[in-house]
């Protein structure tokens, strides 16, 4: 028996896999490498090299494997890009859910954990959100991730599928030496690159009602992500009963500013970020419960933020100088 985990050849994916395998649970991976790194899964775990999208193929491929749950975390992760490119983003997120949950009840697998995110929330106007908080997504990101989410639900009520969303805050840091985020619109990467290329960071914004005038998030390590998915499938798997969603947050707001900081004490580097333009799209702040999700999912924050900043720095790709 394995867990199926679409996109384990991403950041969290990849990390993901890993917790499996120390809990000694089996994965098979899905990922077409749009973003993913083959490198960063084991030559021992099982890989098809595919996107979700194509569902005879998906249920060819599976079908010779025993698979008893899916971790589904494949799909087109930014936000801000997802404004430009609305059509790409719902093919792969909505598209991509859609066929991943037909060819789940062709080959009879019964349990899902799916990646959500802070982005259906879109800009709160309460200062911790919880499962309650009203969602309103402000971009097509968002939107295809809470449709993913609802059509889960829908295909729950209708054939019993068991399943959980979770509604993941700003993921930084790593958990093992080879893995990264080489997301090229983040924050952690972007001022990693930045450093390793001799550049200033940059803030974007700093005039927001704020207290230093930064943008505010809810930073979780990847490695605390990691195992509640381990959680989450084990619990699905065992009958128990989970909620429909789960923030995965701390509760505590960190600024850009303050990020800054962190990463230059971490690093030895000292550095004067440039302060450019606000990025469309962004909230001030948003900030999350992870109540819920502690009281289920055994979800807590192991890592502080220095663990996450001195994580990711340690783990950082070789890049050349330009
Ligand atoms: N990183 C964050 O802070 C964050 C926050 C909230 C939610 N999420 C969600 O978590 C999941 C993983 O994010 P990540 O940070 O690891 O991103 P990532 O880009 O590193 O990983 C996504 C993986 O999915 C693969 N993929 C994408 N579309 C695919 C498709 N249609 N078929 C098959 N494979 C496909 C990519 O090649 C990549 O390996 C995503 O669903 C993302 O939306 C991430
Ligand atoms: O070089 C940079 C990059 C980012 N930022 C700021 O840093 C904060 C965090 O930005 P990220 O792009 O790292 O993350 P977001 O808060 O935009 O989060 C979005 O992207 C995440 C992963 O892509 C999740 O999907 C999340 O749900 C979605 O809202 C924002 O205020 C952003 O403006 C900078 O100041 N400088």
């Amino acid at each position: 028996m394995a867990i199926l985990v679409t996109g384990g050849a991403g950041y969290i994916g990849a990390h993901v896999v890993r917790a499996l395998e120390r809990a000694g649970l089996e994965s098979v991976v899905v990922d077409d490498l749009s973003s993913g790194h083959r490198e960063f899964v084991r030559p021992e775990v099982p890989f098809i090299d595919l996107n979700v999208l194509h569902a005879k193929q998906l249920v060819d491929q599976l079908a010779e494997h025993d698979i008893e749950a899916v971790i589904h975390l494949a799909a087109f992760k930014y936000a801000g890009v997802s404004v430009e490119r609305p059509a790409h983003t719902w093919r792969q997120n909505a598209g991509g859910t859609l066929s991943l949950l037909r060819a789940m009840e062709r080959l009879d697998i019964g349990a899902i954990v799916f990646s959500s995110t802070a982005a259906v929330y879109g800009t709160p106007d309460v200062e911790t959100v919880t499962e309650d908080t009203a969602t309103n997504p402000e971009s097509p990101y968002g939107e295809s991730k809470l449709v993913g989410e609802w059509m889960i639900r829908d295909q729950a009520h209708a054939t019993g599928l068991r399943h959980t969303s979770l509604r993941y805050f700003n993921v930084v840091g790593s958990g093992e030496p080879d893995l990264y985020d080489s997301s090229p619109h983040n924050l952690f990467p972007l001022v990693i690159r930045a450093l390793t290329q001799g550049h200033r960071p940059r803030i974007f914004g700093d005039d927001y009602p704020t207290p230093d005038g930064t943008c505010v998030r809810d930073y979780v390590h990847v490695a605390d992500l990691a195992e509640a998915h381990v959680t989450a499938v084990r619990r699905l798997l065992a009958g128990n009963e989970l909620e429909r969603v789960y923030n995965l947050g701390n509760g505590e707001g960190v600024s850009v500013r303050q990020i800054m900081q962190s990463v230059s004490d971490a690093t030895g580097i000292a550095f004067e970020p440039e302060v450019m333009g606000r990025r469309p799209g962004d909230p001030a702040r948003i900030v999350a419960s992870g109540a819920l999700a502690a009281r289920d999912l055994d979800w807590k924050l192991t890592h502080t933020l220095d663990d996450m900043v001195a994580s990711a720095w340690a783990s950082r790709p070789v890049e050349p100088a330009d």
